[in-house]
């Protein structure tokens, strides 16, 4: 009976590893769970560290160092358009896209100093994850009272200006796997305006090559990462708000349907370049970008 529990235990990993191979839903499952447990593992780790200097931005830095392997172990590939942008003396708002958790790989590429992000209250609540995030100043806001919300952007308005912060805003307010972008809150545009500083879009180019948590696929492949130039909101006010959110918004979409027509351009000539002509584990249709391993 032992003997026969040994076998099995010693068969266990050989068919989880097997089934790893073989089932692309099986490999999504286990990709997404370590990026979970990578996260969490990582802010357990780190927490003591970053609680030893205090709520601080500067614990922002081992918040990013812990999140740039990931896009090694995943075989994906990093490309940064316009990094130039960001060399900005003072405050600024970036505003990105936001299409799946994986965000937060792109989002340490290219993060300047001080930077933080404006994150849903739910984060905090994460056990050590909350934890880490509270210590690195994350500014964390209710999206379901409005007037807190408000409150905290203000807040967050005048500490950009007195501290020299620069604060990351998904203006969709939640994660948008769609072929556009969804209309954009306001907040990040009110909170330039309220302290007068530029505001950096970002656009993050689709995953679809090389992931899709409805498709429940997950492979290796490349991301651009594009910075676009610098929109001052110097002499603005409030009421110019509806109009300075629409035209960013657009310059964005733009950039964004541009990326996708690109990236699936750039993909589909690597592959014939390197003779890879299936389109292993995902539909057909879609472009293959395995040259990065895994
Ligand atoms: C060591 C290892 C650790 C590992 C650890 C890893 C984890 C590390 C994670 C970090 C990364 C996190 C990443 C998370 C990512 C998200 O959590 S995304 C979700 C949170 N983000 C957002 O929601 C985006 C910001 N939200 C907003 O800006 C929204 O405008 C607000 C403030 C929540 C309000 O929402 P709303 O009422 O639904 O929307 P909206 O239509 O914009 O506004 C309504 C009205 O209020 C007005 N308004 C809005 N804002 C303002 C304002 N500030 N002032 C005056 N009026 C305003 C609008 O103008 C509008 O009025 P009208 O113009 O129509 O008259
Ligand atoms: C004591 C409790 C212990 C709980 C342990 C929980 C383990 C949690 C596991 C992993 C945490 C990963 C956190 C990644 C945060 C990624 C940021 C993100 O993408 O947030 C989503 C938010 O933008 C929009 O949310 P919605 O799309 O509106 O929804």
């Amino acid at each position: 009976m032992d003997v026969l529990l040994l076998h099995g235990l010693l068969l266990l990993p050989l068919a989880a590893l097997l089934l790893y191979r073989c089932s692309p839903h099986f490999q999504y499952l286990c990709k997404v769970a370590f990026f979970n447990c990578w996260i969490v593992a990582m802010a357990t780790l780190l927490s003591p560290f970053a609680a030893f200097r205090g709520r601080s931005v500067d614990n922002m830095k081992l918040l990013r160092a812990a999140l740039l392997p990931l896009k090694r172990f995943y075989g994906i590939r990093m490309r940064v358009r316009g990094a130039e942008q960001l060399q900005l003396q003072g405050p600024f708002v970036i505003v990105c896209n936001h299409q799946a958790s994986l965000d937060l790989m792109g989002m340490v590429e290219v993060i300047p100093e001080r930077c933080v992000p404006i994150a849903k209250r739910e984060l905090l609540y994460l056990g050590t994850v909350g934890w880490a995030c509270w210590l690195s100043g994350i500014i964390f806001i209710d999206r379901h009272r409005r007037d807190t919300a408000i409150e905290v952007i203000s807040h967050t308005a005048s500490t950009m200006r007195h501290e020299n912060l620069r604060v990351w805003v998904f203006p969709e307010g939640t994660r948008n796997p769609g072929k556009s972008m969804l209309p954009f809150k306001r907040g990040a545009f009110h909170l330039a305006v309220q302290a007068q500083v530029p505001i950096v879009p970002i656009v993050i180019s689709p995953y679809w090559d090389f992931f899709s948590s409805k498709e429940k696929r997950f492979t290796s492949g490349t991301c651009t990462i594009r910075v676009l130039p610098r929109v001052e909101t110097r002499g603005l006010s409030p009421k110019d708000v509806p109009e300075l959110t629409e035209s960013v918004r657009q310059a964005m979409a733009e950039a964004l349907a541009e990326m996708s027509m690109s990236d699936h351009e750039d993909q589909a000539t690597e592959q014939s370049l390197l003779g890879l002509g299936d389109n292993r584990g995902r539909p057909q249709g879609q472009g293959d970008t395995a040259r990065n391993g895994k």
